[in-house]
């Protein structure tokens, strides 16, 4: 995928096809909790979102959720602000206590996996009693690490650049409450 330059966010718009729209992302977020719900029962668990991408997402999943939980977040990126991922940038640990602790791990999206998969491994390194990861969209590729897969899953996509949701185009329209995706090529 190339990098694509644009002198206004608009024509990043103009350049991409809607995936899911507000009312899909709703029933995705819906079937999600039912089995979050289901799977932690009366638990009390720590969510935690993976800034920045997570911070919808998160907060979407949060409010159907029953169980008595924290919220709290860790930031890392690996692509800032770009389409193609580089190493792991962890830039802010969690602020509460990890250990003996459920953490659910939220975020926008599962591409190759790389980034959960450390989150995942620092959480138990930090003691926590289990792990488990959701995201609201996995990328079907075939390109994914030796890491296990998100427990819950939202919806899948193909293999092309999505935002919205949470997600960015070079950090624009995060806020857009559908999925859309670039046109191939770009
Ligand atoms: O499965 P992977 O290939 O590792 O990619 C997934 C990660 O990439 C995005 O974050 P990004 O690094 O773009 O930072 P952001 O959350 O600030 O957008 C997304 O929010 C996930 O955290
Ligand atoms: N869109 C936004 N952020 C991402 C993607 C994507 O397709 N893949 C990994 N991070």
């Amino acid at each position: 995928m190339s990098e694509i330059s644009f002198s206004d966010p608009r024509e990043l718009l103009e350049q991409s096809d809607l995936i899911a729209g507000r009312d899909e992302i709703g029933q995705a977020l819906d079937r999600m909790a039912v089995e979050i719900n289901a799977h932690y029962g009366d638990s009390d668990i720590i969510l935690l979102a993976v800034m920045t991408g997570a911070i919808l997402p998160a907060t979407w999943i949060a409010t159907r959720l029953n169980m008595p939980l924290r919220m709290d977040f860790v930031h890392a990126t690996r692509y800032s602000g770009q389409t193609q991922g580089g190493e792991l940038d962890f830039r802010v640990p969690p602020r509460l206590n990890l250990q003996d602790q459920h953490v659910l791990v939220v975020d926008d999206i599962y591409d190759v996996g790389l980034t959960l998969e450390l989150i995942e491994r620092y959480c138990l390194a930090r003691g926590a009693r289990s792990v488990n990861s959701a995201v609201l969209v996995r990328k079907q590729h075939g390109r994914e690490t030796a890491g296990e897969l998100p427990r819950f899953i939202g919806m899948d996509v193909d293999d092309r650049y999505v935002f919205g949701c949470g997600m960015d185009v070079h950090e624009h329209w995060r806020h857009l409450t559908e999925l859309r995706a670039l046109e191939e090529g770009e």
